[in-house]
């Protein structure tokens, strides 16, 4: 049950109910407040115009199925900032820091990182941002990495993005990225599929559920998957 990037009108009726939605959701600490350049005025019952709720995507996918590739493009031809969750665990062991041996050692096995780590390194991205427009790249991996962004950070995302490519293209896409990383080999590859069909799938599946989930055929070339892409966000400018 996965909605064609064809049908595009709830995005658009979304868009408008996004401030509703928000409120709703609400629980716990709100990131989006510090977006907000004015609350709510009691005396008129309403919230100001003036209040910028930013946009959040998140980008899904198996390993090698161009989430970052096509992240890239969406953000020169629309605006967006792209925070790769994968890339923000990697400056994380590069960096030193107190997780970064067993944030290394769970990317090695191709396992995925507690959520409390990743969701604390988005959440202080979305705040040094000044932009309303996010691409999240390669999270939430699990039900349990959701519920925790969606704790924390007191929103659900507006659109998901799910690149569907064969089991086949992915691992030969991996085995030939050639940057040096560390879990860009068979071992590593057989684990991160068996851990996307497990954990991963199930994310999907819940944000088709809710009518959020655009499904995007990622095979062929860039370009062409480009254009695949280009509709889900062309209504939004
Ligand atoms: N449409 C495509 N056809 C062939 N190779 C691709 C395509 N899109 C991306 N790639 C290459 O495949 C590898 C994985 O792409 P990447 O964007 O890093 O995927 P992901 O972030 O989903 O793991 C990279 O080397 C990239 O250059
Ligand atoms: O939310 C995340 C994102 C990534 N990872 C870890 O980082 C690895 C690489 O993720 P990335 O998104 O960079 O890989 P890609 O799918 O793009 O190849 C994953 O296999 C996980 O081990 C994680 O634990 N949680
Ligand atoms: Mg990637």
């Amino acid at each position: 049950m996965w909605r064609r990037v064809a049908s595009l009108s709830p995005l658009v009726s979304r868009s408008k109910s996004r401030l509703l939605d928000q409120v709703q959701v609400a629980n716990g600490f709100n990131v989006w407040q510090v977006f907000s350049t004015q609350v709510l005025n009691p005396t008129e019952g309403g919230v100001s115009d003036r209040r910028r709720t930013p946009l959040v995507t998140f980008v899904l996918g198996g390993p090698g199925s161009g989430k970052g590739t096509q992240c890239t493009r969406i953000v020169e031809t629309f605006g967006f900032t792209h925070l790769s969750a994968g890339d923000l665990l990697r400056k994380e062991i590069s960096s030193n820091s107190e997780n970064g041996s067993m944030i290394l050692n769970t990317i090695r096995e191709g396992k995925i990182v507690p959520s409390e780590v990743t969701v604390k390194l988005i959440q202080k991205a979305i705040e040094a941002s000044e932009n309303d427009r996010f691409l999240i790249d390669g999270f939430p991996r699990s039900e349990e990495n959701r519920i925790a962004y969606e704790r924390v950070i007191g929103a659900e995302p507006d659109i998901v993005l799910f690149f569907d490519c064969p089991v086949e293209e992915m691992v030969k896409r991996v085995l030939n990225r050639n940057q040096g990383r560390v879990d860009d080999n068979i071992d590593t590859v057989k684990e991160r599929l068996k851990v996307f069909t497990e954990l991963n799938l199930p994310v999907i599946k819940y944000y088709s559920e809710k009518g959020k989930l655009y499904k995007i055929d990622a095979t062929g070339s860039e370009d062409e998957i480009f254009e695949r892409v280009r509709p889900v966000f062309a209504v939004l400018r």
